[in-house]
């Protein structure tokens, strides 16, 4: 009888210590005090994402292009002093428009202004696009590339020295699925995740003894106005709210994980049900049929809009 119990004490004693762990996993209590840049903060991902981090106690810098979206998200933040559990802080902002090249630099020095200092990055801005290849401009090609590649990536490097010298930081990028597989009629954006996926793979490798972390999410479908938002072939806002979209994930589901990653350094987070995690491994393990099921939902979406 004596025998059994130490056994069942010391069990006891690693559920109670593995509770613990978890409850500090899920309060994020790692980022209290901890200075987060959040780009894309007025909607969507990046809003929720300023919400989970304000509540963990992050002392937020928030990105937009529009400052009366983003300042009401500081009202709603600033009105907010979460779960009186832990000090938060009131968040400052910086605006400027991503896909211009010239205005990115100077961005990051009014970042760096904020608080001296970023200890984590969270490359969130973006947007979708709808077309078929044939008939999409040019142009369009680039402008996703400049809002969805070289803008997060020219951000990323101009803040990158200071985190370099400091010898600490944490650079997290929220990609998509369609980084990992290219779903048709939707070129520009696939084309500009993949890009991304690619430029924050070799930067982790190159930066990570550093003790500066890499992290990559793609979500599946979430619950946002990426769709609403969205460019088409010329240029022109789509302005639907896709089926998809309005079904996906709670945006606030993915602004946890998002929390959940920072704390665990994850390098690759994949957010999506069983189907799309499918599709990556058929794309690698067996390209034809991967392919050919791409092939066959580009004829049915073609039939879709003939009718
Ligand atoms: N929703 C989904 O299904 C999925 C989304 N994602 C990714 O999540 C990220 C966030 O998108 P989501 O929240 O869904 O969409 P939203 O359209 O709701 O939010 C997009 C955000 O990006 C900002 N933004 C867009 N263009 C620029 C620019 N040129 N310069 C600066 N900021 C810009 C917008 O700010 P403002 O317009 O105020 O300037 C807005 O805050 C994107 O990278 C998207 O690709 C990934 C997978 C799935
Ligand atoms: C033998 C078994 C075969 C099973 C594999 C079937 C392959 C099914 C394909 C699934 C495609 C999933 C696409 C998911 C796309 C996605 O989640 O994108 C996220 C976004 O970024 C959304 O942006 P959008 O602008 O496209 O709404």
């Amino acid at each position: 009888m004596g025998g059994a119990v130490l056994p069942l004490v010391i069990g006891s004693v690693g559920v109670l210590l593995l509770f613990q762990i978890l409850l500090h996993l899920r309060r994020g209590a790692s980022v209290q005090g901890v200075v987060v840049v959040i780009t894309g903060a007025s909607s969507g991902i990046g809003r929720e994402c300023a919400r989970v981090f304000h509540a963990a106690g992050a002392r937020l810098v928030l990105c937009g292009r529009d400052t009366a979206r983003l300042q009401e998200v500081v009202q709603e933040l600033s009105g907010n002093s979460g779960d009186g559990q832990r000090q938060t802080f009131a968040p400052s902002t910086v605006v400027f428009d991503l896909a211009k090249a010239d205005s990115v630099g100077k961005a990051a020095e009014e970042i760096l202004k904020c608080y001296g200092h970023v200890d984590v990055l969270i490359n969130n801005a973006g947007i979708s696009y709808r077309g078929n290849i044939l008939d999409t401009h040019m142009s369009v090609q680039r402008d996703v590339m400049e809002t969805n590649y070289f803008g997060p990536i020219s951000l990323t490097q101009a803040l990158l020295p200071s985190m370099v010298q400091r010898r600490s930081g944490h650079i997290v990028v929220i990609s998509s699925i369609q980084g990992k597989i290219s779903i048709p009629y939707r070129s520009a954006y696939a084309a500009s995740k993949h890009a991304i996926q690619a430029y924050f793979d070799c930067l982790r490798a190159e930066i990570g003894h550093l003790g500066i972390p890499v992290t990559v999410v793609s979500p599946g479908y979430v619950r946002t106005n990426l769709s609403v938002n969205a460019v088409t072939g010329d240029g022109s806002t789509y302005g639907v709210m896709d089926k998809t979209t309005a079904s996906g994930w709670d945006p606030r589901d993915v602004a946890h994980a998002v929390l959940k990653a920072v704390h665990l350094k994850s390098k690759d987070v994949v957010l999506a049900g069983p189907l799309p995690t499918v599709a990556i491994y058929l794309r690698t393990l067996w390209p034809a049929l991967f392919f050919k099921l791409m092939a066959s939902r580009a004829r049915k979406e073609e039939k879709r809009k003939d009718e």
